[in-house]
């Protein structure tokens, strides 16, 4: 691979008598792999219907080598959310923030998903996570992503974060920024990204990465942690990056991140992890964990973190559609907004912002009918549902129904007879259906088609 000769330089500075070894391993195949979604399946229940080869992944506790990237990108199984396709050293970041159950998480910038879709599920749907990216187009594949995996309590907006820190400050637990970069740990995969690396190299990113590490970390409560994370090489873009913000905010101090035999330490700072592609399998990334010291305290957020709601008046068809789940439903957390009914997530309340998403998505008002939405079946489980129609993988009437088609399917054993359907690749929803005579009428989200 021709590498732009001020990048090689670069890299020479960095790895010295390591160069070499680092340019041949971008001649060996890029590294592709697979992250299971823990929100819907446990790996051992995954790696029981797998039908992909894998292999795990030593330091990502839900990760896999793939081979079969374009099969597993065209499987039944991920459009039931079970597993996002993500480089190896990609997953690393989302893996060493210390995320758990009930914490309020922002994720600064979240397109596509790759690391919020971790993030959230590691939530268990409980506490909140607000994805955030400055591009709105972006911000619409991280919502879709977000959705797909089946996560119900979450903000997706498309801010400014200089937005966000005026009514967030000292408010969540755990902050990821995967900033935006030069890449460099790109150009193995996509050789493309050294055209982009010689217009614009690691100095046009650095004042992004400063502004947005400082907008996060004083987002940041105190005792919360935040992780710092990019996918290039640059020292003015990681390492330097880091220093300022230890400089500009004292009360930042770097944590050890939890190890792995090929890790290599920060330039300078020994704390910091650098993924290089020549001493383990992963393309390549660099990850700084923070944490703020002070008290659990968030001034001004009382009310923001204990809002009290109140349950709104829904229409009957609306009633009636909430008593075919047993999901759990606080009816203090139900949103009525024009035609639309959202759950939101509990606990915090939160300002106006420029909203993709509002919680789970539950579903329209229409005139006298109630539409459940694709968010709402991702988010469930068959057994939270009054009636399901298990599907196999093999089942051609599986990619039918994912192509939108009506189906017969009067030989399958369903509880109600007649009306919604939750359908399911085995245990694993995919989206409704509304059932009469044997006859499916399909209600995939049409945004979704299989193609
Ligand atoms: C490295 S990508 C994020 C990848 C994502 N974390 C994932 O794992 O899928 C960086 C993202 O930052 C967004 N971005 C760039 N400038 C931003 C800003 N000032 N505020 C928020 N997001 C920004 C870009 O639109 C881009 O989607």
């Amino acid at each position: 691979m021709n590498l732009p000769s001020d990048y090689e330089q670069e890299m020479k500075e960095l790895l010295g008598t390591e160069l070499e070894a680092y340019k041949k391993s971008l001649d060996l195949p890029v590294m592709q792999g697979l992250r299971v979604n823990t929100a819907k399946i446990t790996c051992e229940e995954f790696e029981a219907i797998t039908p992909f080869s894998m292999e795990k992944i030593p330091w990502i506790p839900n990760g896999y080598f793939l081979k079969e990237e374009e099969r597993a990108s065209r499987h039944p199984y991920y459009f039931a959310g079970l597993y996002y396709l993500q480089e190896p050293s990609a997953m690393t970041p989302a893996s060493r923030l210390p995320v758990e159950p009930g914490d309020c998480v922002l994720d600064l910038c979240a397109a596509p998903g790759g690391k919020a879709t971790e993030l959230g599920g590691r939530l268990m749907g409980q506490g909140m996570l607000l994805a955030n990216d400055i591009s709105s187009s972006r911000a619409k594949a991280l919502l879709k992503n977000l959705e797909m995996a089946g996560i119900p309590n979450v903000y997706v907006t498309s801010e400014d974060p200089e937005v966000l820190e005026r009514n967030f400050t000292s408010f969540f637990d755990k902050v990821l920024i995967d900033a935006p970069c030069s890449g460099e740990g790109m150009f193995h995969r996509e050789p493309r990204m050294m055209e982009y690396w010689k217009e614009r190299g690691p100095e046009a990113y650095v004042p992004v990465q400063k502004k947005l590490i400082l907008q996060g970390a004083r987002m940041l409560r105190g005792g919360g942690m935040l992780l710092y994370s990019t996918c290039t090489f640059s020292r003015k873009e990681d390492e330097e990056v880091i220093e300022y913000l230890l400089q500009e905010m004292p009360d930042m101090r770097l944590k050890e991140i939890l190890p792995y035999e090929g890790f290599a330490k920060g330039a300078g700072l020994e704390k910091c992890v650098r993924i290089f592609p020549h001493r383990m399998p992963g393309e390549g990334h660099f990850l700084a964990l923070l944490e703020k010291s002070g008290e659990d305290s968030r001034p001004g957020q009382e009310n923001l973190r204990t809002g009290k709601r109140k349950a709104p008046k829904l229409p009957d068809c609306a009633e009636e559609f909430l008593s075919l789940l047993s999901y759990p439903i606080d009816r203090e957390n139900l949103k009525l907004d024009r035609d639309r009914l959202y759950l939101l997530p509990g606990r915090v309340e939160v300002p106006k912002l420029r909203f993709l998403r509002t919680g789970l998505y539950l579903g329209d008002v229409k005139k006298n009918r109630f539409e459940p939405s694709q968010a709402l079946a991702m988010a469930l489980k068959p057994e939270e549902f009054v009636s399901c129609i298990r599907l196999e993988p093999e089942d051609v009437r599986t990619v039918k129904y994912l192509k939108g088609e009506t189906l017969d399917v009067s030989d399958l054993p369903v509880e109600k007879q007649k009306g919604w359907q939750l359908i399911c690749v085995r245990d694993y929803p995919l989206g409704f259906g509304k059932l009469a005579g044997g006859i499916l009428k399909n209600k995939y989200y049409a945004g979704w088609r299989w193609q």
